[in-house]
């Protein structure tokens, strides 16, 4: 089986898990399995909780990218891979994992993707979400509020300290590598059709194959 890898990537809150979402709700979870790099923040064990919200999570150093790496060349391979449960409530990993099958169409999701060139080499698709600061900000503020356990004075701290500088330094930066740029991400018809239309010409090649 000939697998094809998409990244989407894109700044906190712009839309790429409804993106993706909407990609794996048309073809199917047999046609499409999705990694995403947040499940492979790094452990922080020896740390208590007070100091885990200090750290700095929208740095490429947070993440164990070898790792991701290493599962998507096993998915690409045919072969299952065990991915981490990150738990954002407790700013660690958990003790779960979860089975990723192998899949025609891969969706690999994440703020940092486009940074690793390791990653990058493995995409055959790069999407950017592009979506506005103020709406971002204001996405992620009801989202971490609702479902990431925190307050809005945390969501505001950690915004102007870490999350806000390092969108500017690493993921805006990695724009330039995406082969296409989607406009309000999940709610983009347009940009659906298109990339559905993309990945259903690659699976009757590979049915064809
Ligand atoms: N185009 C859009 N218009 C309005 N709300 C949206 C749009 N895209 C996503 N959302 C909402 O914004 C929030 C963040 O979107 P999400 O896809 O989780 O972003 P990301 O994965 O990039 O952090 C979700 O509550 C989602 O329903
Ligand atoms: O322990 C953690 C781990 C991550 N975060 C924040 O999550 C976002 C990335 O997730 P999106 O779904 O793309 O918004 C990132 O900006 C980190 O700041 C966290 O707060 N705590």
């Amino acid at each position: 089986m000939k697998t094809i890898i998409i990244g989407i990537a894109g700044g906190t809150g712009s839309g790429k898990t409804t993106l993706t979402e909407k990609l794996r709700d048309h073809f199917g979870a047999n046609e499409v399995s999705v990694l995403n790099h947040d499940s492979y923040y790094k452990r922080h064990d020896e740390l208590p909780y007070e100091e885990r919200c200090k750290l700095n999570y929208d740095h490429p150093d947070s993440f164990d990218t070898p790792l991701m790496v290493a599962h998507l060349r096993e998915l690409r391979a045919g072969h299952p891979v065990q991915v981490p449960v990150y738990d954002y409530t407790i700013h660690n990993r958990s003790d779960k994992t979860v089975t990723v099958q192998p899949a025609p169409v891969i969706i690999v999701e994440g703020i940092l993707i486009f940074d690793s060139p390791e990653l990058c080499d493995l995409m055959d698709m790069k999407v950017f979400v592009d979506t506005d600061a103020d709406v971002r900000i204001l996405r992620r503020i009801v989202r971490d509020v609702k479902e990431r356990g925190r307050t809005l004075d945390s969501v505001v701290n950690q915004y102007l300290t870490t999350v806000k500088p390092m969108h500017e330094q690493f993921v805006e930066p990695s724009k330039r590598k995406a082969d296409l740029i989607v406009p309000e991400g999940g709610h983009n018809l347009v940009a659906l059709e298109l990339l559905i239309k993309w990945v259903d010409n690659h699976l009757h090649a590979v049915e064809a194959e």
